[in-house]
């Protein structure tokens, strides 16, 4: 058992001063007991908490960590742009360069505007579709999650479902009305909701490989599907790459299965960890884009210069370094493996979903194809394997409606680490 003593103090001191004592919900443990622990450090694979535990991280900040925490080549880049100002408010060269290594590198991308979050990016690529298009329904699908954005606290995934609230008070009927929802992998029910709502729909939009139910993997067919339809309809389509994006591959989940959207949202790892996220897509559906369109869109602090050279830095990494990909597949597939095995042994049969260096296990015998089947996992259960993990030195997400993502600092010796704490967790976690 891991000591907590300050984490514990210091979150009962942040009850007072801020809601539920944490600035992000899922944060908080609320779905699997016990209080979060309070970060000091991190350098590697590892954090460090408030009490001098270390932990092996597979959050690695929801993602962006894909080369470990505090990278030499992300700190450096960082550290050479500090002297220069923290922000100008005006443009400069980097954004420039970042915009270009973006679009070289995303097939759906061929102009691009920074912002400082995933959800700033959602909301401002559907305000786009929804102003080329003239029309004001969007599409989302069950489960998935674009950030807190009012037209996507519907049927929501991540921390909105880990807290019960997929449907988020606060947002208007009126903007609810705008958000129909279709089950995710469910082509049909997608052609009859754009059938039945004909002429109306600016945006189809979803996380080509869904990661806020736990990982669900597109099934063959349904991305080439929803590109069908909106060609036939007239609708745009909208990737939501913040977390598959670069960490699947250089160009993302869209490069992998071969569809391209019309746009993409980014974020996390195009900061390096600092706060960003972009949208970006065709030349026409950019250009509507303020100032060169009528679509307001803006940030004071859009395109920070520390910001963008911690992207910089890693985008040109991971460029340059396609071998990432392959020791992250191999480093994954392997911690999965192990995780079969001891399944094996203990006789167990639990569904775990994974593509590339994301996964999720799901403590249910079902195939995990969308949200209905996501919630047939035994969530309590979830929570004991969690403790359990936690205090043999493991930091998982926090709920399991969230993806694991693995870093290049996970060695495989930690590889064996991890496999023998699943082996004693899965069986602490049975009781
Ligand atoms: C797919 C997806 N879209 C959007 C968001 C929102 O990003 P942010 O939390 O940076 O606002 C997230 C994560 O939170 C996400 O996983
Ligand atoms: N699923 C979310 C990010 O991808 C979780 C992060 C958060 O809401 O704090």
């Amino acid at each position: 058992m891991k000591e907590a003593s300050n984490s514990n103090e210091l979150f009962k001191r942040a009850q007072h001063s801020i809601p539920g004592g944490v600035n992000s919900p899922v944060r908080a443990f609320r779905a699997v007991g016990g209080n979060p622990r309070f970060m000091v450090s991190a350098k590697g694979p590892y954090l460090y908490d408030e009490d001098g535990n270390q932990y092996l991280d597979l959050i690695n900040s929801w993602g962006p960590m894909i080369l470990g925490h505090a990278a030499e080549v992300v700190n450096e880049a960082v550290q050479k742009a500090i002297p220069n100002s923290l922000s100008f408010g005006a443009p400069t060269r980097k954004e420039v360069e970042i915009a270009e290594l973006i679009v070289s590198m995303v097939p759906s991308i061929e102009k691009v505007r920074m912002v400082n979050s995933g959800t700033e990016a959602t909301m401002s690529a559907i305000r786009v579709a929804r102003g080329y298009t003239g029309r004001d329904k969007i599409i989302k699908f069950e489960g998935c999650y674009h950030g807190h954005g009012d037209s996507f606290l519907i049927s929501a995934g991540s921390g909105a479902i880990t807290l019960g609230v997929p449907d988020s008070p606060g947002v208007t009927k009126g903007t609810a009305n705008d958000t129909l929802t279709a089950p995710y992998n469910n082509l049909e029910a997608v052609n009859i909701l754009v059938e039945a709502n004909k002429g109306q729909v600016a945006a189809i939009i979803l996380e080509p490989v869904a990661g806020n139910m736990g990982l669900v993997t597109p099934q063959q067919g349904f991305l080439q599907g929803l590109r069908d339809l909106c060609d036939k309809e007239g609708i745009v389509l909208i990737f939501d790459e913040v977390m598959t994006g670069f960490r699947l591959a250089p160009g993302g989940a869209q490069e992998i299965y071969g569809v391209t959207p019309d746009m993409s949202t980014l974020g996390k790892i195009i900061g390096g960890g600092m706060p960003v996220g972009a949208y970006g897509g065709k030349r026409a559906l950019m250009d509507y884009v303020s100032p060169a369109g009528p679509v307001y869109q803006a940030g004071t602090l859009s395109g920070n210069p520390i910001a963008m050279s911690a992207g910089m830095a890693m985008l040109n990494f991971l460029k340059d370094h396609p071998e990432t990909y392959q020791q992250l597949e191999r480093t994954t597939a392997s911690m999965v493996a192990g995780m079969q095995q001891n399944m094996q042994q203990l006789g167990l049969s639990y569904t775990i979903n994974r593509i590339g260096s994301m996964f999720s296990i799901f403590f249910t015998k079902e195939q995990v194809v969308d949200f209905e089947t996501a919630k047939t996992s035994d969530t309590a259960l979830f929570g004991r394997y969690f403790n359990s993990m936690l205090n043999r030195g493991i930091y998982l997400a926090p709920s399991q409606y969230e993806a694991l993502f693995v870093s290049t600092a996970v060695t495989e010796e930690l590889v064996e680490q991890y496999i023998q704490a699943n082996l004693e967790s899965l069986k602490e976690a049975q009781a």
